[in-house]
C-alpha cells in the first residue's frame, strides 16, 4: 500500500498534529461502532504524543488502549510500554479509557501471549488507529531482524493475535501483534523523529529483503495505507 509523508518543524507540532488525527480516527469509530480501539507503541518517541492525545476531547469511556507491543517484564518495570503508556497516556481524559495489557505475570511469555490473545480477541478487528515506531535497526513492534519469530509474525497466513519474540536487539522475550493484527488498521501511522531515522527510512524504502529490515513489511504490502509522521 502507498505510504505518504508528513513533515512538521519540531517534535511537538507533530505530537499535537498526529494526537487531533487520532482523535478524530477514534471519534469516528465511536460514532460508527459505539466504541473505539488503538494500540500504540513504546519507546522514547511517543511521550510528548501520549501527553497531547490524552488531553482530546472525546468519550475516551468508549476506548480501549492496547499496545502493539510489549516487553515481557513487570508493569512496573521502566522498560514496561504498558507503564509509558499509564504514566504518559492514560491520564486526564484518557484516564476514563480501558486498558488492555500484552503482559500478564505467567511464568512464560508464551503463557502471556495466550492470554493476550483470548483477552484481545473482541478488539482490533481491525483496530480504529494503529501507531508504529520504528528503531535504528529497522525494526517495528517487535518485528526484529533476526527476531527467533520473524517469519511467523509477517506471515499474511498467520492470524491476528499476539506472540513471542526473542532477537539480540531486543532485550527481553518480547510480546507482539502480528503482522495481519495491525496492517488494516483505519488509520496506520508510522511515528518516526530525527534525521538518523529518516535515513533509515528511505534505506527500507529501496530493494532489499524484509528479514533485513522488518518495517519492509509495513511500507510495502499492508492493506491500509501508511501514514508516516516525521519530524527532525
Ligand atoms: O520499543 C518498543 O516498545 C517498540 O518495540 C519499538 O518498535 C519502538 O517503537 C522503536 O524501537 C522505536 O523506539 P524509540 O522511540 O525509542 O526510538
Amino acid at each position: 500500500m502507498t505510504a505518504t509523508l508528513h513533515t512538521f518543524e519540531t517534535s511537538a507540532e507533530l505530537a499535537e498534529n498526529l494526537a487531533k488525527a487520532v482523535a478524530d480516527a477514534l471519534s469516528a469509530g465511536i460514532a460508527r461502532d459505539g466504541s473505539a480501539s488503538i494500540a500504540v507503541s513504546g519507546g522514547s518517541t511517543p511521550k510528548a504524543f501520549f501527553k497531547a492525545l490524552s488531553n482530546a476531547p472525546l468519550d475516551w469511556t468508549k476506548v480501549t488502549v492496547t499496545l502493539v507491543d510489549e516487553r515481557f517484564v513487570e508493569p512496573d518495570s521502566d522498560r514496561s510500554n504498558e507503564k509509558l503508556v499509564r504514566d504518559n497516556l492514560l491520564t486526564g481524559a484518557a484516564s476514563a479509557a480501558a486498558f488492555q495489557p500484552l503482559y500478564y505475570p505467567t511464568a512464560t511469555a508464551d503463557e502471556s501471549a495466550a492470554t493476550a490473545t483470548k483477552e484481545t480477541a473482541g478488539i482490533g478487528r481491525p483496530f480504529d488507529v494503529v501507531v508504529l515506531g520504528m528503531g535504528g535497526d529497522g525494526h517495528t513492534a517487535s518485528f526484529f531482524p533476526g527476531g527467533s519469530r520473524l517469519a511467523e509474525a509477517l506471515d499474511p497466513q498467520t492470524p491476528r493475535g499476539v506472540m513471542t519474540m526473542q532477537a539480540d536487539g531486543a532485550g527481553e522475550p518480547r510480546l507482539t501483534y502480528t503482522f495481519t493484527s495491525l496492517e488494516d488498521a483505519r488509520l496506520l501511522v508510522l511515528h518516526i523523529e530525527g534525521d538518523a531515522k529518516k535515513t533509515v527510512l528511505e534505506t527500507a524504502q529501496g530493494d532489499g529483503p524484509e528479514t533485513d529490515m522488518p518495517i519492509r513489511a509495513i511500507l510495502r504490502r499492508t492493506a491500509s495505507p501508511v501514514a508516516i509522521f516525521w519530524a527532525p
